[in-house]
């Protein structure tokens, strides 16, 4: 139980049974090793009415939502050793094979974000395209695609981001949004941050206001959330 909040933090002990003795994360910035115990029991940490202050939240209204919870971190697959070893790759789409799960994934986002002003949804290719367009028709929000480079036909405004080897750019629409809109940024996952760091620069750089960023998983151990500084993310899912 998180005291300040009275939110109920729990564990599932063993979601994916995997086995090897170190496992990497898959990273689009710094490789980081993470040693895990061997056979090894991959850990979701689900995060229930993660920062919204609850005290007078119903227990009943929390316990749905730590149920939800559950639903969708089961619903994730994870693979070990893809796509190179040592990688363990957080594999969503198994989550779309349950519509329930899948379903309830979008409306613990829309119940976050309804009512709060947010006119635009920044969704990050690839898998951001997946959960952005429902959270935004059920706000009222717009949909922007923030995609890979040379993907886009009209002009656009790009931002470089830093790989494990190189760089790699987002890009956006001129046009697309307008300066003094309020954004949500969403992805499927946040592992070293460079990726949404590099979305709120390109969306802040055309004086749109980020609201928040949200994810589904956060790969807590890559500490992306520091690199995003002040910027509140919203997670439902932490991986340990
Ligand atoms: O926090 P970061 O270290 O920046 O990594 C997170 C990003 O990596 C993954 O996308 P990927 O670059 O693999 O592209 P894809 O969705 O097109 O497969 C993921 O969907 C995020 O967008
Ligand atoms: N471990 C991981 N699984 C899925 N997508 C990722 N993107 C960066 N790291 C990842």
């Amino acid at each position: 139980m998180n005291a300040l909040t009275g939110d109920l933090v729990f564990k599932i002990p063993r979601v994916n049974i995997v086995t090897g003795k170190k496992q990497k994360s898959l990273t689009s910035g710094n490789s980081v090793t993470v040693k895990l115990p061997n056979p090894v029991a991959t850990r979701h940490r689900p995060i229930s009415a993660q920062d919204q202050p609850s005290f007078s939240q119903m227990a009943s209204d929390r316990d749905a939502k730590d149920e939800r919870i559950a639903r969708i971190s089961s619903a994730i697959r994870i693979i070990p050793n893809f796509p190179k070893p040592g990688i363990l790759f957080q594999d969503i789409t198994t989550l779309l094979l349950d519509p329930k799960a899948f379903k309830d994934t979008i409306d613990l986002f829309v119940e976050r974000y309804k009512g709060k002003d947010i006119s635009v949804v920044a969704g990050i290719e690839a898998r951001g395209f997946i959960f952005g367009p429902p959270i935004a028709l059920a706000i009222g929000a717009k949909f922007v695609p923030m995609r890979k480079p040379k993907k886009l036909p009209g002009e656009v405004i790009s931002e470089e981001y830093s790989l494990e080897y190189g760089t790699d750019k987002i890009e956006m629409h001129v046009g697309a949004v307008q300066a003094g809109e309020r954004a949500l940024v969403i992805d499927d996952l946040i592992a070293t941050g460079g990726t949404l760091c590099a979305a709120i620069r390109l969306l802040e750089r055309v004086g749109v206001q980020v609201v928040e960023c949200a994810c589904v998983i956060e790969l807590a151990d890559l500490k992306g959330r520091e690199r995003l500084g002040d910027k509140p993310l919203f997670v439902l899912i932490s991986s340990d």
